[in-house]
């Protein structure tokens, strides 16, 4: 048995082997050790080999689902293995075989899989084209068949890889990358994801010549990753993977782009501390089914920059808020009446997918039935209630389905199955003859056993015999111990108890043999018919995924009109230039948090391209930066907006540079953090990109940082162009617009009262008059013995007119190299000056001094400097 385990562990490679022995799934040596640590399992003991004993782990095989997910939630892979001969005709270990293995990637149990969020696998592969590198990436959402592929520059990896979000990644044994953000990585041969290797996986499996027709022919590096994602997959499954119908090619540029500090920084999905909620998509899930949600969660972190798509969801949600004239339910009621319709659909999405993978539960089918059963009712209030838009009139030809499917599930399957095949009573009575006829067998023994009782009673004259059944002996005719003496001889003794004897005749032997067998041939025969089912079902599979897909846009859709109806958002404008202009915008998350949110509005264009806000801590400047930009993204995605009026013209990227984090493990402090994330905004915005800069330059010293955030405005201004939100501190930064008139002031206003500072979350032109920093320590609780003393030192500061470096740094050029402008500026010498006399107090050792020394060194640089 041994030899045979090792040899399926040689196959299973780095999986997890679950070997199927009797009740139990085994695990042997490592797998076992880390199994049971994984698991909490007991590590025993089994045999022994080279004189060491053989550690062992297992899980029983009922209970092996809540395991599987245990594990795939860690990021393991598992290799299933059954026993697939008959014990009972085997001379040596049952045959056993791989029937299935379990990847974080690509999982298709309803039982594994999230509900609200899709899961993905994905395989990249970067590879020289026209001696320029590119990275294809290639992922498939398998519980829906989904396949898509793009192409990138290597440096574009992470990004694409936080949008797609797979969880699991498939990638070359020689590469040493490894991502970061939580994903699983299994590594398989280079050559799986050669051209030669990875086309012909393709072909073979759509079943063509050429690959001509998929639009992959300037996407070498994607057709790689897509072949090899493809073999890898098929690997995984018993069955061909018949739902993945085609490759759907991602373009460039089809979605704005979000790095991945952005999607964090917005907290679209996932808070910045890695809760589920309070998120943008939290406060927006209305969806009353699980297809919607999934797919609400990825129109969030796709936003298109196509206005015709991004209008057609516009037109759905605006149309599902005013219901068509004629209509006798008002508004709330329309939409409420669709809403409450869709609460009743199960996952069609993921079912249609498992009658494809022929995993399908009996319990599904039916409910699936139900389901089909109400979509005309569905489809008939949509076209009766709301202006059918081009969009909705889609959907409801998409809701139609072939009658003869729902008849089909309606005579095929039982009101009510079971939850197993093989249990048997999943198959409705009338579906077939023969079947009637053995469940009929199997279970219409009452009369024939009433009537051998009497005829036994009769012959042997004993009138307390009786005839019965039970589950562990069959059938039996009992006799009380008094009896017994007057029992024929063809009575043979089945069973002694203390009063009375179990017999069983050869008559009643024959009937058990028919009974039984019938009962083992009905259960066959409705396995046949269950696999055959799947069979009819099978060419259903394509109409009942448009279907979902369908119900889940409706819901989503009808999800956002809801939001907007609870919370007066309006349908922004979408225009092609480069702008933003909102009227009394609010944060979608926080205004819902909060009771009283104060609009505020923000227009930015070619003219006015820079906002410099200032304000005091707690003025409620994060807030406003992330509001325009969640406005802009829930614009493109369709959706309404938290505003009186929004116009978001044509957005690439959004980029954001908000709070101080250190990245401990990835060994970067928070000033290094900040740069680089400021160098990357400033390498890749374009004068069409939304840039969020949060207190650029406060990770270092006050010069440092003044002198780097100026300098990094006025680059983004004269030089990216960028449409840009920069909040800073640094008061001396206000005075950019006296130099770039593209750029402009505002402030959140604040006032003192006597109790204290009253935030007025106002958003006002010009630069903020003071910090307010004290009284905000005041309110937070810093003792007053230190309030006070601050406020004389701040007093003192500001009579002596210090630390304010008194800098003009917007007068020169902020790089020289670019613009050609070489000349060194006054500023710069002051600069210099300030840099020189640093030094020069550095390099003072005070405890190496007279007193002599000492003072003539604070002399001699009175002398230099003042
Ligand atoms: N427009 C608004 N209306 C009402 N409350 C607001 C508004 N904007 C912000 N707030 C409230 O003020 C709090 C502070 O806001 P925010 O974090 O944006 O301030 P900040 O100026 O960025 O502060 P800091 O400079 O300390 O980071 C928020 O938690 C929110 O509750």
């Amino acid at each position: 048995m041994m030899q045979q385990y090792l040899r399926l562990k040689e196959e299973a490679g780095a999986h997890l082997l679950f070997y199927r022995m009797g009740d139990f799934y085994e695990m042997f040596y490592d797998d076992a050790e880390r199994a049971a640590r994984l698991l909490n399992l007991t590590l025993t003991k089994r045999g022994a080999s080279n004189g060491a004993p053989i550690p062992m782990a297992g899980v029983p095989f009922h209970a092996m689902e809540g395991y599987l997910a245990r594990l795939v939630a860690l990021g393991e892979s598992v290799a299933i293995c059954e026993q697939v001969g008959d014990p009972a005709a085997s001379k040596g270990p049952v045959e056993r075989k791989i029937m299935r293995i379990v990847t974080p990637g690509t999982l298709t149990d309803e039982a594994l899989l999230p509900a609200k969020a899709d899961r993905l696998i994905a395989a990249a592969w970067t590879t020289r084209v026209n001696r320029a590198e590119r990275t294809g990436l290639a992922w498939m959402n398998l519980a829906n068949g989904q396949f898509s592929v793009t192409e990138c520059t290597p440096e574009m990896l992470d990004t694409e890889l936080h949008r797609v979000a797979p969880a699991e990644l498939v990638c070359a044994e020689s590469l040493r990358w490894r991502p970061d953000g939580g994903m699983a990585i299994s590594a398989i041969p280079d050559w799986h994801f050669e051209a030669d290797n990875a086309r012909d996986v393709l072909q073979k499996h759509f079943n063509v010549d050429s690959l001509a027709s998929f639009d992959l022919a300037d996407l070498p590096a994607a057709m790689c990753a897509a072949g090899a994602l493809l073999r890898y997959v098929g690997r995984t499954q018993t069955q061909a993977l018949t739902h993945i119908q085609s490759i759907r090619v991602d373009r460039a540029g089809e979605y704005l782009v979000l790095d991945p500090v952005t999607r964090k920084n917005l907290e679209l999905t996932e808070t910045l501390s890695g809760e589920e909620s309070p998120t943008l998509f939290s406060t927006l899930d209305h969806c009353k089914t699980p297809m919607g949600s999934r797919l609400l969660r990825r129109w969030l972190h796709h936003p298109l920059r196509d206005n015709a798509p991004v209008l057609e969801r516009q037109h759905v949600i605006a149309s599902l808020l005013s219901p068509a004239s004629g209509n006798t339910l008002g508004p709330a009621d329309a939409l409420d009446r669709l809403r409450q319709a869709l609460n009743r659909y199960p996952d069609i999405e993921r079912i249609a997918t498992r009658i494809a993978l022929r995993s399908v539960r009996p319990r599904e089918l039916a409910s699936l039935r139900e389901a089909l059963a109400m979509l005309p009712e569905v489809a008939s209030h949509i076209a009766q209630s709301f202006n059918l838009t081009p969009g909705l009139q889609r959907f409801v030809g998409d809701l139609e389905m072939a009658p003869e499917l729902t008849s089909l599930l309606r005579t095929a399957v039982d009101a009510e199955p079971a939850l197993m095949v093989r249990d048997g009573g999943v198959i409705a009575a009338g579906y077939d003859a023969e079947l009637d006829e053995l469940r009929r067998l199997a279970s219409d023994s009452g009369e024939f056993l009433l009537e051998l009782e009497a005829r036994e009673r009769e012959r042997t004259g004993i009138a307390t015999l009786r005839v019965e059944f039970n589950r562990v002996h069959g059938f039996f005719i009992e006799v009380s111990r008094g009896q017994a003496d007057k029992v024929p001889a063809d009575y043979r003794r089945r069973q002694t108890l203390k009063n009375a004897e179990r017999y069983i005749t050869p008559e009643l032997k024959t009937w058990e043999d028919k009974v039984l067998s019938a009962k083992d041939r009905s259960l066959s025969r409705e396995k046949w018919l269950f696999e055959n089912l799947l069979d009819l079902l099978a060419p259903y599979s394509a109409a009942l995924s448009a279907c979902a897909g369908a119900l889940a846009q409706i819901d989503a859709l009808a999800a956002l009109a809801e939001h907007a109806r609870l919370n007066d958002w309006v349908a922004p404008e979408l225009s092609d230039n480069s702008e933003i202009a909102i009227e009394a915008g609010r944060h979608p998350v926080v205004e819902r948090t909060i009771e009283r949110f104060t609009p505020n509005d923000c227009e930015l264009g070619p003219q006015r391209r820079m906002l410099l806000i200032t304000g005091p801590n707690m003025g409620g400047k994060s807030t406003y930066m992330r509001q325009i930009a969640l406005i802009a993204l829930l614009a493109r995605t369709g959706s309404f907006v938290p505003a009186n009026h929004a116009r978001i013209g044509q957005i690439d990227r959004i980029f954001t540079r908000i709070g101080a984090a250190d990245d401990l493990a990835g060994g970067r402090s928070t000033f290094m953090m900040e740069m680089t994330e400021a160098a990357a905004i400033l390498a890749a915005s374009t004068p069409q990109s939304l840039v969020l800069m949060d207190e650029i330059g406060r990770g270092t010293s006050t010069y440092d940082g003044l002198a780097l955030a100026g300098s990094i405005a006025h680059r983004l201004l004269t030089h990216n162009q960028a449409l840009t939100l920069f909040a800073t501190h640094y008061f001396e930064i206000t005075r950019l617009p006296n130099e770039q008139p593209c750029a402009a002031n505002v402030h959140l206003a604040a006032a003192e009262s006597p109790s204290g500072i009253v935030f007025l979350h106002e958003v006002q032109p010009g630069p903020a008059s003071r910090s307010y920093g004290i009284q905000v320590a005041q309110r937070a609780g810093i003792p007053a013995s230190v309030i006070r003393h601050a406020s004389r030192e701040l007093s003192r500061l500001e009579a002596s007119g210090a630390p304010t470096p008194q800098l003009d740094l917007f007068a020169a050029p902020a790089d020289d190299a670019e613009s050609g402008n070489s000349a060194a500026s006054a500023d710069d010498a002051t600069l210099d000056e300030l840099h020189e006399l640093k030094a020069r107090l550095a390099a003072i050792d005070p405890d190496q001094l007279s007193p002599r020394e000492a003072l003539d060194l604070l002399y001699g640089l009175r002398a230099d400097y003042s």
